[in-house]
């Protein structure tokens, strides 16, 4: 049996791995800017956010269709479950693909039926969470949610990603205020280039549930103690924190001191195609570089149920199913 996971912090388009652009972008006829894989994959060297996020806007253009992004959907599935995910809660940028003449219902009703398929197929449940890009105008965020909440497609929450600095969360208020209002579940990326400050202004003016990355809320004693207090979760991602360069290597890695500080740390993948790998190695670097027990282990998975927005009856199915992956263990 392997260690029953929870994915919090998953950008659906950063699961598109380079095969599957090449694959896509051969059935949509989208002529790429590399000759072969090789090519494309030389580009894998990140020196900041900002760097991976304009390779990423590039990638994604390959997916055209609603089939697109039901299969980017089902193939992170199947790599998910692999792993041992038995619930995700993953990103969705539905802008990134409105922008480039994609209908919203196509995206997001792709990602949706493929979701659906998943929870029947390889049980691995799920909740949607639209991400809006923070560096494109909050009214373009508001409008778009307006036509979510009016369509089709049922969404869970509403998230905040894309260029961190300079684009602090407050922007986002009256667009939040409509999510809280139509009962969705909030959350936002904050403090992984940001400074704490972003982190204060999503938890005050935003009001969000968990709060993605926030690493770089050490920095900030008195915010370290109000999120310890909260027991306020944090989706940390350490792959993706080497290789953005918010931390040097996995041996840097703030873990262990958030663990001892108390703070609700989840472990999460963020874009594996882009950062070496999925929920499975990121626990296995974090593994090796600082020799987690197996009770360590599974208070990082109890940690993901407890920060989930399953109910509780969702959660204690889980808690029970890590309990007993750790009571085999030698
Ligand atoms: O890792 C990320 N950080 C911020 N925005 C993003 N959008 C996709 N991935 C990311
Ligand atoms: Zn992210």
């Amino acid at each position: 049996m392997r260690l029953p996971l929870v994915e919090l912090h998953l950008h659906l388009e950063g699961t598109l791995e380079p095969e599957l652009i090449f694959e896509l972008a051969e059935r949509n006829g989208v002529q790429l800017p590399w000759r072969s894989l090789e090519e494309l994959r030389a580009q894998y060297a990140f020196s900041d956010l900002q760097s991976f996020l304009d390779l990423y806007y590039v990638n994604l253009g390959v997916l055209r269709t609603r089939a697109d992004f039901a299969t980017l959907t089902t193939r992170y599935l199947e790599r998910a479950a692999a792993a041992g995910v038995r619930h995700a809660e993953v990103f969705f940028d539905p802008q990134a693909h409105t922008i480039r003449g994609v209908a919203l219902d196509d995206a997001l009703g792709g990602v949706q039926e493929a979701l659906q398929e998943g929870a029947r197929t390889l049980g691995v449940s799920s909740k949607l969470i639209v991400t809006f890009l923070r560096d494109r105008p909050a009214a373009e965020a508001l409008a778009i949610l307006q036509q979510i909440l009016a369509g089709p497609v049922p969404i869970d929450g509403i998230g905040l990603d894309s260029a961190e600095l300079g684009y602090p969360p407050e922007l986002f208020a009256e667009v939040y205020a409509l999510g809280r209002a139509a009962g969705l579940r909030l959350v936002a990326h904050a403090g992984e280039e940001g400074p704490p400050a972003y982190v204060w202004t999503a938890l005050d003016l935003l009001g969000v549930e968990r709060v993605d990355h926030g690493i770089r809320s050490l920095e900030d004693p008195a915010l370290v103690q109000r999120l310890v207090d909260e027991r306020m979760p944090l989706t940390v991602c350490p792959l993706s924190n080497v290789r953005l360069r918010v931390v040097d290597t996995i041996a840097d890695h703030p873990l262990p001191r958030m663990l001892e500080l108390g703070l609700l740390v989840t472990i999460n993948s963020d874009d594996p195609a882009y950062f070496g790998g999925y929920i499975d190695d990121n626990l296995a670097a974090l593994q090796e570089a600082f020799d987690l027990s197996a009770a360590e282990r599974a208070l990082l998975a109890r940690n993901g149920v407890e920060a989930s927005f399953l109910d509780p009856a969702g959660k204690a199915a889980l808690y029970a199913d890590i309990d007993a992956w750790l009571a085999a263990q030698p």
